[in-house]
């Protein structure tokens, strides 16, 4: 048994002190005033949540641990507050068929410290015109679809895809970008593209495969996700669709919630990730639709990379951030601080509605009978990002140096503290 002293948890809209008892990975008392001689954790008023839950991260396992391992990954993930992530099949082997999906699993199970859930891979290989064996995937144990990393370029192979999840009755993530249009593109396409000489990739990418996916989602009624949502057209596209009755989902990263491609000063490619961050409009878009609830969810599309890769111009470094040390912290300070959104409505965007919309056996409410994957977080006392702090193998961030709250104070999983 362990007694978590004074915390302030999350209750009919407010914030109120509860102690909170774990007995064998689950919470089995929440009251005012609970005694226990023995474990006693003192949360000294910090905030506890039910733990994060990432619906897209990269741990890079196997295939390129040099970026990232299923150990630092999920050790970053714990130390940013998270308790469940769902890893994208971009890895080689690629998670494709039911045994490769399966040995995936094992791993991530053997060298996870949170519950990391995998994705398996649309189609062989993530770039073949086929479909994977979806359904017997999720037989053993897929909790949903992709191909991130890459857009499905072809309307037939996107249809055969959402056909076979509905059936398989899991989400089909998409990672949104026609290969027709996007060129050799590595920013936003504009102004600032133009100013720093780089390719820009416009928009049009993203929203024109959206729509076209929109359609078919309607056709087959499969649960389609949008992955990583990055502009004004889409979210537009994604409210007309749910108005219509499609079941779609979507989630957007910090970044695109809190950076423009106007704080690109200069061809550095920690600001470059896929998609771009794109104008200003669309980043307020986003928060707008963040807010009215036509997406869904925040996740980080952590996205380590190494750090000699990165130290690369913008044309040749590859495309991702890493996000799951700093969203919590990042979007706390930056939304619910400056007054943008409330502390339970980021609650929502980041532990309640993936947990729903995925379906995870994951907590969502700190309550007697929900299991005890809890984070506490220091919401008083501001700290500097640094990357001598992370536990992710990748130090790419474009937000190094940023003053934040929400520092992680300590993470449990099965009732046991796995970051501190
Ligand atoms: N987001 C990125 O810029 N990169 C991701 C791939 C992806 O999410 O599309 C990666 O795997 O590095
Ligand atoms: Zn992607
Ligand atoms: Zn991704």
């Amino acid at each position: 048994m362990q007694l978590i002293k004074n915390a302030k948890i999350l209750k009919n809209h407010e914030l109120v002190t509860r102690d909170v008892l774990i007995d064998d990975k689950v919470i089995i008392q929440v009251a005012e005033n609970i005694e226990l001689l023995g474990d006693v954790f003192d949360a000294k008023g910090a905030f506890l949540s039910a733990g994060l839950v990432d619906v897209h991260v990269h741990f890079r396992e196997p295939g390129f641990d040099y970026k990232e391992t299923i150990a630092s990954g999920s050790k970053a993930a714990a130390n940013g507050g998270f308790t469940t992530v769902i890893a994208m099949p971009n890895l080689n082997p690629v998670p494709d068929t039911p045994e490769r999906l399966s040995e995936q699993i094992k791993l991530n199970k053997r060298h996870g410290v949170i519950h990391v859930e995998q994705y398996g891979a649309v189609s062989p290989d993530l770039v073949s015109h086929q479909v994977s064996d979806m359904v017997g995937m999720s037989s053993v144990g897929a909790v949903a679809f992709s191909n991130d990393g890459k857009g499905v370029q072809t309307a037939d192979t996107m249809l055969q895809g959402m056909m076979l999840a509905a059936r398989a009755d899991r989400p089909l993530a998409a990672h949104l970008e026609d290969e027709s249009l996007r060129h050799e593109g590595v920013i936003n396409a504009g102004g600032q593209a133009d100013k720093l000489g780089l390719p820009g990739i416009t928009g049009l990418a993203e929203s024109s495969q959206l729509a076209r996916d929109l359609v078919l989602a309607k056709a087959t009624g499969v649960h389609y996700h949008v992955a990583h949502i990055s502009t004004q057209t889409s979210v537009a596209l994604v409210r007309m669709a749910k108005a219509e009755g499609v079941h779609v989902t979507a989630e957007v990263s910090p970044h695109h919630l809190l950076l423009s491609d106007t704080d690109i000063h200069e061809d550095n490619a920690q600001f470059k990730m896929n998609p771009p961050l794109r104008g200003q409009v669309d980043r307020q878009a986003l928060i707008a639709g963040l807010l009215d609830g036509t997406i869904d969810m925040i996740a980080t599309d952590h996205a380590p990379h190494g750090t000699s890769e990165k130290a690369q111009s913008f044309k040749s470094a590859p495309f991702g951030i890493t996000g799951i040390e700093t969203s919590f912290q990042l979007l706390y300070t930056h939304l619910v601080r400056s007054g943008v959104m409330t502390l339970e409505t980021l609650i929502q965007r980041m532990v309640v509605a993936p947990v729903q919309a995925f379906k995870l056996r994951a907590p969502t409410s700190i309550q007697a009978g929900e299991k005890a994957d809890l984070a506490l977080f220091d919401l008083e006392n501001s700290y500097q990002i640094q990357t001598t702090e992370f536990k992710s193998k990748g130090k790419n961030s474009p937000f190094i140096g940023w003053q934040v709250y929400g520092k992680t104070i300590a993470t449990w999983v099965d009732g046991k503290i796995v970051a501190q």
